[in-house]
């Protein structure tokens, strides 16, 4: 087998910048696409043998890419991952693995027909931190567990949701493609600072909001540690929906079918936007630092919390005296997708695993944005007897970007 993987990356500028970086360790970088020609430039002065694109779509056009990185904003994932996977490339894609759940759906049905190696960018899942929370969850330490509860301070200070959109437009800056920027959303004039960079996050035409952005590293250790298949039913609160933007803050309740780690029904909480679940819930020492961003395992014998960045810890800690954690090492995730491409070893977020899980995370969207709660039928991908859920599980493209990938 070749040993060395031409690697391409499309969107280079934020996030993709070091998922470029990461992967070339040892490989070799030879396409790079983004529709800012500033950030496009800093990668080609990185990478002068790569060649260069705006247009995602002429770069798959290149003969020799074995792999593609793709590290857009959440709406424009699932089209380029898809093309990319239908030409037998492998591919490493941000999180939220797609804007949908029926893209999630697709995706994941297209990387088990090629057969290709995939990974989502939660680089969380191969630290020894969430390893040694999910050994201790599944060697039933604190028995089987009936809630958890997971958080984070997204929005926040981070960007602004709960919006109108504004009714003016500013002048697009030379450097910035825009059409392609917007590729298969629908058109909407440029702003600056609203959208690109970042600021895309809050807007529903782009981003998944906080729970798009987070939900899939916090709760990716609950679905790992309990095996969690797809929620049965799905309810949130919050302000209003509106149409575009995303909420101020929102809390959504989902309910899992019990598995071998959990009592009969595993009963699931996110909070964002800085609201946390009840301080006493914990059994925490009073002196317990806390944690803007994590995850709370209540079981039969304690509780076991892990965040993001904090190492796990288990309440009440009286309880867990003599306790001896399980010892791991840190992977490195991106290396793991370009060893696994040359056949040593797996990736830890294959799509089999991030496709499922970024649909549970996406629901939770789909249940606050329809107002009304979703009783989920996984198998045919539909919010039994609620019209407006069904809306938001797919969406339609703006002509020409792609959307053609996804089909069958
Ligand atoms: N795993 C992790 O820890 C993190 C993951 N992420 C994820 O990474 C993704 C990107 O987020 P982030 O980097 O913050 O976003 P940014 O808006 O900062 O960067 C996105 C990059 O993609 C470029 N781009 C946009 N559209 C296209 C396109 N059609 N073709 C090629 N390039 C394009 C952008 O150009 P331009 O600058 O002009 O918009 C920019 O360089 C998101 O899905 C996010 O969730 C982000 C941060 C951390
Ligand atoms: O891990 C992360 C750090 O914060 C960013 C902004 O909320 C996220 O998008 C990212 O996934």
């Amino acid at each position: 087998a070749n040993e060395i993987v031409n690697i391409a990356c499309v969107g280079v500028g934020g996030k993709g910048w070091s998922d470029m970086n990461e992967t070339a360790a040892g490989h070799r970088i030879v396409a790079i696409c983004d529709i800012d020609e500033q950030r496009l430039a800093r990668a080609a002065e990185r990478y002068p043998e790569a060649k260069t694109y705006t247009d995602w779509r002429k770069l798959l056009e290149q003969p020799n890419i074995d792999a593609v990185t793709i590290s857009t904003p959440d709406h424009m994932h699932a089209v380029v991952t898809a093309a990319a996977m239908k030409q037998g490339k492998h591919v490493y894609t941000q999180k939220p693995l797609t804007h949908t759940v029926y893209e999630a759906r697709r995706l994941t049905e297209i990387a088990a027909e090629q057969g290709v190696v995939t990974q989502m960018g939660t680089q969380h899942h191969a630290t020894a931190r969430l390893k040694i929370a999910v050994q201790t969850i599944r060697d039933g330490v604190i028995g089987k567990v009936s809630d958890v509860h997971a958080w984070t301070d997204r929005p926040g200070n981070f960007w602004k949701q709960g919006l109108e959109r504004p009714d003016r437009s500013d002048p697009v800056p030379s450097h910035v493609h825009w059409n392609d920027w917007l590729g298969v959303a629908p058109e909407r004039p440029y702003v600056e600072g609203l959208y690109h960079p970042f600021h895309w996050r809050g807007w529903w035409d782009f981003g998944t909001g906080a729970l798009g952005d987070m939900g899939c590293h916090i709760l990716d250790p609950v679905v790992n540690a309990l095996e969690l298949p797809a929620p049965k039913a799905i309810r949130a609160e919050g302000p209003p929906p509106h149409p575009e933007s995303g909420p101020e803050w929102c809390i959504v309740h989902y309910d899992f079918p019990g598995t071998a780690h959990t009592t009969d029904t595993l009963k699931l909480t996110w909070y964002e936007a800085g609201k946390q679940p009840p301080p006493e819930l914990f059994k925490a020492p009073e002196d317990w630092a806390g944690s803007k961003n994590g995850v709370l395992f209540i079981g039969e014998k304690g509780n076991l919390f892990v965040g993001f960045p904090e190492m796990p810890e288990l309440f009440p800690k009286e309880d867990f005296a003599d306790h001896k954690w399980p010892e791991f090492d840190n992977h490195n995730h991106y290396t793991e997708w370009t060893s696994a491409i040359v056949g040593d070893g797996k990736t830890g977020c294959p799509f089999s695993y991030s496709g499922p899980l970024t649909e549970t995370v996406l629901l939770g969207n789909v249940a606050y944005r329809s107002g009304a709660a979703v009783e989920w039928d996984s198998k045919n991908l539909k919010a039994k007897g609620n019209e407006a859920a069904e809306s938001f599980l797919r969406r339609d493209y703006r002509e020409g970007w792609g959307g053609g990938s996804l089909e069958s």
